[in-house]
């Protein structure tokens, strides 16, 4: 509105038209842009780009092509880099890709020198969806390590008992029909419901509205980042104006926050009126009950913490659910390893007590199940990069090398992890690969599902690493248990794979896709 008055109210001068303005302002900008390339190629990084055709190509042709085609933009700078550093061009940064022979360097590099919270923030695109606030304080971060880790032992109870209710309520109970089910949104539904028996405890966890909020708030930040990454930054203010995604990730907080600050409150009261004894009941305590009590007065607001425990989902919930689809989908894909991998289910069974009674030391029992689950994710990781950081000052990596300040770096995760030094036959889906490698001299405690390694960066590594690990490998443990022990599955067209999708350095399984399920007889199931 205001730039139409202004035109009219200052109409251009009869000497210049607006024949002659369109060139004269183009000009300009390709002189601008010429300049910035120059600029770039004058004072920017040292070291080789990957993924554009020419120096002078625009940036918006490059972030496209990483858009379409990241895994090859990043698998060619991997094998031509030779052990070194390279970079490619994203609308929002040059971003440097570091080899592996740094990732010591890097997890030493202390947080004010090298953030990863600054470098998810700005991968995420924070300050058009709500994902900030992590900036504020490392509470999160704290509650998972300090808190929901070591209690994991008996989370497993409430856990199973969730997927009880989701399977009672939402899946087939027929053995002989097969039904059709679309595993994307099946899993999102079991996850998210886990998830909020952890992070809230019940009766809130079955509440509708948070599970809603605790799942879409996510596919919103999806859908506004995977838009916003193809644009220049300094669109990104006006262009999430109007996108229906930016204001609905908006409205989810509001709404987070609008049942949660009564119940933040509401414990909050309890406690002071002396009935914290009930809340020492530990089927009483949650995520968000752990983070009211570790909070420092400046992280107590209620308002922060309704937001942190939404910020929470969108850390855990998708990055979990996907993981288990595509366990699935590998399952159906590779059917010779569902006998072994159910019969080692029996076995613990026999040898530790029932189901119910499992506590989280009996899964790690279940070393063929956990190194399918590593296979699964190597063929299938969430993001093709990983450890990024930003760096708040200049660092110095251990051959010398200086990394400016300012400087967007990360890891090429799956390139690494498919290299022939780092995975012999990358190329071959082996699902038993790193059981088998666990069964060596003292390495039975490696190559697990939640252990990082210097070459294996899935969840990052060193004291950055995901603080959630333990928990998802639970999670996605449990489901899986009871899904695969209940139920039959099979692929409902042309017994294929469905294809995963891609977007920038993302992977998703398929949303679409179906897959055919039945009941397994009673005398085959879990006893509940
Ligand atoms: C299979 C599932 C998951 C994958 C693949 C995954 C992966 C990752 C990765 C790659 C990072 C960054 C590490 C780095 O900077 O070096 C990370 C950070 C994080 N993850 Fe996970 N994660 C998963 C599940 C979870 C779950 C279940 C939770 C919560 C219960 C969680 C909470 C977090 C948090 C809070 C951070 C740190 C964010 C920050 O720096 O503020 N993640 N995760």
């Amino acid at each position: 509105m205001v730039f139409v008055r202004t035109y009219q109210a200052y109409p251009l001068s009869e000497n210049v038209s607006s024949s002659t303005i369109v060139p004269i302002v183009s000009f300009i900008v390709i002189i601008i842009y010429l300049l910035s390339l120059l600029w770039s190629e004058v004072f920017g990084y040292k070291v080789p780009v990957f993924g554009i055709k020419s120096l002078w190509e625009p940036i918006v042709v490059s972030n496209f092509r990483f858009f379409r085609h990241a895994e090859d933009v990043l698998v060619e700078g991997y094998r031509a880099s030779k052990g070194e550093i390279f970079q490619f061009r994203r609308a929002d940064t040059n971003m440097l890709v570091l080899p592996p022979k740094h990732v010591d360097d890097i997890r030493k590099l202390p947080n004010d020198v090298a953030s990863p919270t600054v470098a998810h923030v700005h991968n995420l695109m924070g300050s058009s969806t709500n994902m900030h606030i992590i900036l504020r304080s490392n509470l999160h971060f704290r509650t998972l390590q300090l808190k929901l880790t070591p209690n994991l032992n008996w989370l497993t109870r409430p856990m199973q008992e969730e997927v009880n209710f989701a399977i009672e309520k939402d899946l087939t109970k027929s053995e002989d029909e097969w039904v059709t089910i679309k595993p994307y949104h099946t899993l999102l539904d079991f996850v998210a419901r886990v998830s909020a028996r952890i992070f809230l405890g019940k009766p809130l966890c079955r509440n509708p509205e948070w599970l809603e909020i605790s799942t879409q708030f996510t596919e919103n930040v999806f859908v506004s980042l995977v838009i916003l990454r193809l644009l220049p930054m300094w669109t990104h203010g006006i262009v999430s104006w109007f996108m229906p995604s930016s204001y609905k990730g908006t409205a989810y907080i509001r709404r987070a926050k609008k049942l949660l600050v009564p119940e933040i409150l509401r414990r909050r009261e309890k406690e002071s009126g002396g009935i914290g004894a009930e809340e020492q009941d530990k089927n009483k305590q949650n995520l968000l009950s752990w983070m009211m009590e570790i909070a420092t007065p400046e992280e107590s607001d209620p308002a922060s913490l309704a937001h942190l425990e939404v910020v929470m989902s969108l850390a855990s919930i998708h990055t979990s659910q996907m993981n288990a689809v595509h366990v699935l989908y590998d399952l159906l894909a590779h059917p010779e390893y569902l006998d072994p991998i159910r019969e080692e289910i029996r076995d613990v069974i026999k040898e530790t007590g029932p189901w119910m009674t499992w506590s989280k030391s009996v899964f790690s029992k279940l070393r063929k199940l956990d190194s399918f689950m590593r296979e699964s994710q190597r063929f299938n990781p969430p993001t093709l990069l990983s450890m990024h950081r930003v760096l708040l000052q200049k660092a110095q990596l251990s051959n010398g090398t200086i990394l400016p300040k300012g400087a967007h770096i990360s890891m090429a995760v799956n390139a690494i992890q498919n290299d022939p030094e780092v995975t012999s036959d990358p190329e071959i889906f082996d699902g038993f690969r790193f059981y088998k490698l666990r069964q060596r001299e003292g390495e039975a405690h490696l190559h697990q599902f939640s252990t990082t390694e210097s070459n294996v960066l899935n969840f990052g590594h060193g004291p950055n690493s995901c603080p959630g690990r333990f928990f998802a490998s639970l999670e996605i443990k449990i489901i899986l248990i009871r899904l695969l022990m209940d139920f039959e599955f099979k692929f409902k067209h042309e017994n294929k794979r469905p294809e995963n999708l891609r977007a920038h350095e993302f992977i998703f399984p398929n949303p679409d896709a179906e897959i055919l399920m039945r009941r397994r007889p009673a005398s085959e199931r879990l006893e509940i």
